[in-house]
């Protein structure tokens, strides 16, 4: 999907909703584990439910690897699953030597198909430049990340600058706004937020942190959209786990419907005329 595909289905579904396939076979409701795989059962029907409601999945591999080839045949059911027209995110945090970075890119943008995969930049350059040779596929490169660890390294002081800065504006010079994004954690203080947009005019921000991680989408949308919105919103838990009863995916449902009405309201308020 390219980037004005991406913008036109924002505007028509009036949602930057991402939703996280997070999913722990420990948390999935018991009814499922007679199913012939429960995953992929769990995963159809948080996506019929919510569907209409979201532009993009992300499906986080580690959820899928802890369990080998069963893991691994769950996610390729799944990423098959969602409707064509939805953007799918791997979120796998690879980056590794050139040679090797290709194989992790091929994986997931030719084998299984989706159109982005998450980054980690710490290698540097040449560990990320081959995830961005792939003709309209995305990157989404690590920034600001969400977690208490981000002040280890990138809000390290780096000549001046914090090292997620120096991060950004490398970025910045290796992909464009049409097959980059970074990801930037909602959990970040609303000032420091407003900067990064600054910082990054153009390019979209994947946004993790909202729900279980307490984020606010107020902040964040308030803050950080751009022009085109600008902005993928990811909940996980707080929706896929809303409730564990034989209904769990209407739940999941209310819980996204409720993300999704607050975003009608901060892109009407953006943009008069989306
Ligand atoms: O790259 C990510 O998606 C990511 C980056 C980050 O800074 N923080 C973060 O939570 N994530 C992921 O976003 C999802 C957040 O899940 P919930 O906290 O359950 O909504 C998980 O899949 C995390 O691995």
């Amino acid at each position: 999907m390219n980037r004005q595909e991406l913008v036109n289905l924002i505007k028509e579904k009036q949602s930057y909703l991402c939703i996280g396939l997070d999913t722990d076979l420990h948390k999935i409701p018991r009814h499922l584990l007679s199913y012939p795989d429960p995953i992929f059962a769990f995963n159809k029907a948080i996506i019929d439910a919510t569907k209409d409601l979201c532009v993009s999945y992300k499906i986080n591999t580690a959820f899928y690897e802890c369990m080998g080839i069963r893991g691994w045949e769950s996610l390729q059911r799944t990423v098959e699953y969602i409707p064509s027209g939805l953007f799918t995110i791997a979120d796998a945090k690879r980056g590794d030597i050139g040679n090797t970075s290709t194989q992790y890119a091929k994986t997931f943008f030719e084998t299984y198909k989706f159109d982005a995969v998450t980054v980690a930049p710490y290698m540097g350059r040449d560990s990320v430049l081959p995830f961005l040779s792939f003709h309209e596929k995305w990157t989404i490169m690590l920034g600001l990340t969400s977690n208490e660890g981000n002040s280890d390294f990138q809000m390290q002081q780096m000549g001046g600058e914090y090292l997620y800065e120096k991060v950004l504006k490398a970025g910045m010079t290796w992909g464009t706004p049409d097959n980059l994004m970074f990801v930037i954690g909602a959990t970040n203080d609303p000032a420091q937020l407003a900067h990064i947009r600054k910082l990054v005019p153009d390019h979209f921000f994947l946004v993790p942190g909202v729900g279980a991680q307490g984020g606010s989408l107020q902040e964040i949308s308030a803050n950080a959209m751009n022009k085109d919105c600008g902005l993928l919103v990811n909940a996980s838990r707080s929706i896929i786990y809303a409730g564990n009863g034989e209904d769990f995916a209407q739940d999941a449902r209310a819980a996204a419907q409720e993300l999704q009405r607050e975003m009608v309201e901060y892109l009407e308020a953006a943009f008069a005329d989306i």
